[in-house]
């Protein structure tokens, strides 16, 4: 989500990652080995494996230039056993199904960690709205909202700000839900502006939890957050906030990067003045001099790696270069099964992004909490939530790796996707 909808744009071309394996067959093998583990049914596995809904939508939009372009969008809803699924809408020209697929079933698996009354869901539209005007990024969103209205709202499914939709994309989806209902449901939608009943603190919250998780999974090895060094890949809402967070608590970010690149400062970056520099899409490094591609940036020397910015960026070839001794995954699967494979035998501990990135969803829950009931939280009130949540959660999936002996991510698996299981044995499905 990037925080500011001002138009103004540095646009570097698609970013296909060059290692991409299939997201949602490998979420789907992670799956069954997690209920295996927990010893339920095939029956389960199947309800789980894929989601319960999908609708692919194409869309008309009028462009500047008067022609007629169609866009194809999916919303995905995998589970709403335990109540309404909810997840972000990505507006990119990578988006696939099976991606949105594989997004919605991440969300279920961070709502059962988080133990938010929610199922997961995911959307996404083929677009690259960095070519696009704010006018034409509206009509879009617009059409989108008319197209999937029939499965989306309060109680069925709540969507969210992703990658390259912002408050100002959830501000015209809000609306135009608000007039196909005849009205004014701000319970619809998440990462609103405040004046439109946003909450306090959701603009930061993944970036907030991603921080929280690297300071509790870094005192358990006995470091201190001062004392690292940090690779942030990815300016956009969550990479920047990450960095300015980290910042903030005294450590060093000895570099940041984005969809152009990278750049590394040995003795720390001044992330406030990069924040300044960066546009709407999260984009700084046509700014900067001395920028190294990505694949350089990602095996510089660090204690600590953040990708923040899309799946498949530590793959087998770059996973035994890495210099990192942990990797905290804000980004949504942004390490292929083989490189976790490898990150694991060389020690390198990784804290999947199911739980370090689930602060956005949680504020998110928070969000419609607030709506639901008309009265808004302090800042304060939402950051200490959220903290005691994201610390329960980080130990709680920390512990059962350990009691299990299995990774942190299995462990993820395990305990995420539990809930669904007894949810819907209670609801007589299985
Ligand atoms: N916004 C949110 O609340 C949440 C976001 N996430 C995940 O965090 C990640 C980032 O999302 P946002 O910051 O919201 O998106 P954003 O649209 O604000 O920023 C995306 C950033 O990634 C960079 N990028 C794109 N391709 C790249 C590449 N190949 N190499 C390096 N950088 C590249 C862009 O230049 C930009 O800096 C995504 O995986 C998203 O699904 C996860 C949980 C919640
Ligand atoms: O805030 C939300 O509801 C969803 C955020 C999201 O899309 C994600 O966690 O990947």
């Amino acid at each position: 989500m990037s925080s500011n909808p001002v138009n103004k744009r540095l646009i570097v071309g698609a970013n296909k990652p060059a290692h991409g394996t299939n997201v949602l067959t490998n979420t789907q093998e992670a799956i069954r080995e997690a209920l295996d583990r927990l010893g339920y049914e095939e029956a389960v596995y199947e309800l789980l494996a894929e989601p319960l809904r999908v609708m692919t939508v194409q869309i008309p939009v009028r462009m500047d230039d008067g022609r007629t372009e169609v866009f194809t969008g999916y919303r995905a809803q995998h589970n709403d056993a335990v109540g309404p699924t909810k997840g972000g809408v990505r507006f990119h020209p990578d988006v696939t199904l099976d991606e949105v697929k594989a997004l919605s079933i991440w969300m279920s698996l961070k709502c059962g960690i988080f133990n938010l009354p929610y199922g997961g869901a995911k959307g996404g539209i083929v677009c690259d709205p960095r070519t696009m005007s704010l006018g034409e990024q509206e009509r879009l969103a617009r059409g989108y909202v008319r197209a999937i209205s029939q499965i989306v709202g309060p109680a069925k499914d709540i969507p969210a700000p992703d990658v390259y939709t912002n408050a100002q994309i959830m501000s015209w989806m809000y609306d135009e839900y608000s007039r196909i209902r005849e009205s004014d449901s701000p319970g619809f939608i998440t990462g609103k502006p405040l004046v439109l009943g946003g909450s306090r603190g959701r603009e930061a919250a993944t970036a907030l939890g991603v921080a929280i998780a690297l300071r509790e999974a870094a005192g358990r090895l006995g470091k201190q957050v001062q004392d690292l060094r940090i690779l942030v890949q990815g300016f956009g809402n969550v990479g920047s906030n990450v960095a300015r967070i980290l910042h903030e608590m005294g450590a060093t970010i000895v570099g940041i990067s984005d969809a152009g690149g990278g750049v590394y400062r040995e003795g720390g970056l001044d992330i406030p003045d990069l924040i300044d520099q960066k546009d709407s899409f999260g984009m700084v490094t046509p700014r900067l001099a001395n920028v190294m591609p990505t694949e350089e940036f990602l095996v510089q020397p660090c204690d600590v790696l953040v990708p923040a910015a899309l799946e498949n960026q530590i793959h087998a070839d770059n996973a035994p270069k890495l210099q990192a001794s942990m990797v905290i995954e804000a980004a949504n699967g942004p390490t292929t099964p083989d490189a976790d494979q490898i990150l694991h035998d060389r020690g390198i501990v990784v804290v999947p992004d199911v739980l370090a990135n689930a602060g956005g969803v949680t504020v998110s829950y928070f969000e419609w909490v607030q709506n639901n009931q008309g009265f808004y939280w302090t800042e304060d009130e939402v950051n200490q939530r959220l903290e005691a949540m994201m610390v329960q959660s980080v130990h709680n999936i920390l512990d059962t790796a350990e009691r299990y002996s299995v990774s942190p991510r299995l462990a993820a698996y395990m305990v995420g996707i539990r809930p669904f299981a007894e949810a819907m044995r209670w609801r007589g499905w299985v």
